[in-house]
């Protein structure tokens, strides 16, 4: 984006000043921004850009999402996986990441191990698996949702473990949104990064095309038999009639959506742990997100802001 296009983004920034959540709530779709003269009425969820073709930029505003394959390396994916072993085994801390382990497991002592440790999020403090954020191929993507000025509002790595029978390493249907009360939406998107080959065996992202032009629906626990990670709330009353995507991709590969997308992941059948890095939220408007001013998970400066 040349240096008018992004000032004319942060006089719409803004302009759409401070939001309440529930505004965002209520206008999930507010914010749409069209910076230049290119395309005005025709594109409401990406920004005028070079680096998405015409071809892609229509699949994401009608879909809500797009993947971009082979984007991360492999020599970076195992420097994550080595990182991410670190973690697992306590050979290093860092204060603020949370920990999760499945449900089925919660309860027993286990040995701290990478077979242990279902997803850490808020892995912003640890700079190797922070690069993550900061690679250049993942920004220069970023920016054609988010605009210039970019910071990661959450960061997650996640270890689906085999399922042990009781469906618990499913994630139920739901919107990013629900857990952030950031916006406007059309400029979040989130990265998700395959670390492996993944596919319906062992657990790939499930997607409902289209769902990021409706609004952010009510989410609770899902009535699961054999029991639902804490925090893996689900839409109740999504059009059961709606195709589901399976997202087949190899390693490397990145699937950036919008924070409307319904999306979900199924069970995992193998007795491998399927890894993703690292689904991030890249919003960001001049001084920090433009309607959940100070955020726990807010971490700037993946790029030099523009002056
Ligand atoms: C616009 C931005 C968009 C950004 C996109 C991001 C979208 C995010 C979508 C999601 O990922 S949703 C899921 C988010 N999940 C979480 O936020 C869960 C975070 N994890 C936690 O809070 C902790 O890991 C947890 C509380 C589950 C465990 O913490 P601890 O290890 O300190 O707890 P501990 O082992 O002492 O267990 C405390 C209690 O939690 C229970 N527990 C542990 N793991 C559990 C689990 N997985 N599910 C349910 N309960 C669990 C455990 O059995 C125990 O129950 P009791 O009090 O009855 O003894
Ligand atoms: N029939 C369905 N209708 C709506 N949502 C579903 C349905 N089946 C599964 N889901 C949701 O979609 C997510 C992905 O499910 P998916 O069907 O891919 O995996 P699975 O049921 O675990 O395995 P399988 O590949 O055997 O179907 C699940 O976590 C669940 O929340
Ligand atoms: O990789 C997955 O299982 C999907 C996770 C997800 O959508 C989320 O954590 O918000
Ligand atoms: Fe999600
Ligand atoms: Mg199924």
């Amino acid at each position: 984006m040349d240096a008018r296009a992004a000032a004319r983004l942060r006089t719409v920034l803004g302009h759409l000043g401070r939001l309440e959540p529930r505004d965002v709530v209520a206008h999930p779709t507010s914010g749409t921004v069209s910076p230049t003269s290119f395309h005005p009425q025709q594109f409401q969820f990406t920004l005028d850009n070079s680096i998405l073709s015409l071809e892609q930029r229509q699949f994401y505003e009608e879909n809500g999402y797009l993947v971009i394959k082979n984007l991360v390396s492999d020599e970076d994916i195992q420097r994550f996986r080595d990182e991410f072993g670190k973690i697992c085994r306590k050979e290093v801390k860092l204060d603020r990441l949370v920990i999760m382990k499945d449900v089925s497991i919660s309860k027993l002592q286990l040995a701290p191990s990478e077979k242990v440790v279902t997803k850490i999020q808020d892995f912003q403090e640890d700079p190797e698996l922070f690069r993550y954020c900061t690679l250049p191929q993942i920004l220069k993507y970023v920016e054609c949702f988010t605009g210039p000025n970019i910071m990661a509002m959450h960061t997650m790595l996640i270890n689906k473990p085999p399922d042990t029978g009781k469906k618990t390493s499913r994630h139920p249907l739901h919107q990013d949104l629900h857990y952030f009360p950031c916006g406007p939406s059309n400029l979040i998107v989130c990265a998700w990064t395959a670390m492996e080959h993944i596919d319906r065996n062992n657990g790939c992202l499930v997607v409902l095309p289209g769902t990021h032009k409706g609004s952010l629906k009510p989410h609770d626990y899902p009535k699961w038999e054999g029991g639902v990670n804490k925090m893996y709330h689900g839409i109740q009353d999504y059009d059961e009639n709606s195709a589901r995507v399976h997202l087949v991709m190899e390693k490397g590969d990145t699937v950036f959506f919008h924070p409307l997308l319904i999306h979900g992941s199924g069970r995992n059948k193998t007795q491998g742990f399927r890894k993703v890095g690292i689904p991030i939220a890249a919003p960001i408007g001049k001084d920090g997100c433009v309607s959940c001013s100070a955020t726990p998970y807010g971490y700037d400066g993946l790029k030099p802001k523009n002056p």
